[in-house]
C-alpha cells in the first residue's frame, strides 16, 4: 500500500469514528503498517473526523518520526507494541466512546460480553454461543510502561484478544487491514453500547 492509499483509508476511518461519537476533541489515534519497519500514523493533537493527508506521518518500527522535527501520536508506541505482538495486523484503530469510558471505569481486570450475535465478527469467533473477555488497563500517561503492562499481559495469555480498553480513557482494536480493524471495532462498540445499556435497565 502506498503512503497515499494509507493516509486515506485513516482518514475514511477518522471520519466514521467521528460521526459515531467516539474520538470527541482531539481523541483516538490510526495508523496503517506500510511495510515490516514503516507506518503511516496520525499526528498528535489532530481532530480524527477532519484529517487531511498532511495530518497522517510516516514513522519506523520503533515509533521514531521520518519526518524531523514532526510529532507523531502520543501513543504511537501502542501501536508499535500492537504490530510487534501480533504478526497480521495492517491496521490499528483507537477511539474513546462513551460506553468503553464508563464500562472500563467500574470495570476490574477485564469486561466479559458473552451472548451476542456480534461476537461472531471477532476473529475465532464462528458463533454467538460463547464468551470473550477484554482486557481492561488502568491508564497511564507513561507510554512505554502502559505497553510493558501489555507485554506482560499477552505473555499470560495464548488467547488472541479482541482488543483492550484503557480505563477512562479509550479502546484499541486492529485487524488485518483498516476494514478488518473498523469491523471490529463496531462490533466491540455496539456489544459495549449494549452492556451499559442492560445495566441501565437492570438498575
Ligand atoms: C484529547 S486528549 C487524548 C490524548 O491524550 C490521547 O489519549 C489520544 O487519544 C490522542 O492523542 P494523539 O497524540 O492526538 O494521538
Ligand atoms: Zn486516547
Amino acid at each position: 500500500m502506498t503512503f497515499k492509499d494509507a493516509a486515506a483509508a485513516i482518514a475514511a476511518a477518522g471520519r466514521r469514528m467521528d460521526a459515531m461519537g467516539w474520538v470527541p476533541a482531539t481523541a483516538g489515534n490510526i495508523s496503517v503498517l506500510l511495510g515490516a519497519d514503516r507506518m503511516a500514523i496520525t499526528r498528535s493533537g489532530r481532530h480524527k473526523g477532519m484529517l487531511a493527508p498532511a495530518d497522517v506521518m510516516l514513522v519506523d518500527g520503533q515509533g521514531a518520526s521520518l519526518e524531523p522535527g514532526a510529532r507523531p501520536s502520543y501513543e504511537t508506541l501502542l501501536h508499535c507494541g500492537i504490530y510487534r505482538r501480533f504478526p497480521g495486523t495492517g491496521a490499528v484503530v483507537h477511539g474513546h466512546s462513551v460506553a468503553n469510558t464508563v464500562l472500563s471505569r467500574r470495570a476490574g481486570a477485564e469486561i466479559r460480553l458473552a451472548g451476542f450475535e456480534l461476537l461472531k465478527a471477532f476473529p475465532g469467533g464462528p458463533t454467538h454461543d460463547t464468551e470473550v473477555a477484554v482486557p481492561v488497563l488502568d491508564n497511564d500517561q507513561d507510554i512505554p510502561r502502559l505497553q510493558a503492562v501489555l507485554d506482560a499481559l499477552w505473555n499470560r495469555t495464548s488467547d488472541a484478544p479482541p482488543g483492550y480498553i484503557i480505563r477512562g480513557h479509550g479502546v484499541y482494536v486492529w485487524g488485518a487491514d483498516m476494514a478488518a480493524a473498523m469491523t471490529r471495532l463496531e462490533a466491540l462498540e455496539f456489544m459495549l453500547l449494549c452492556h451499559l445499556e442492560e445495566g441501565r435497565h437492570t438498575r
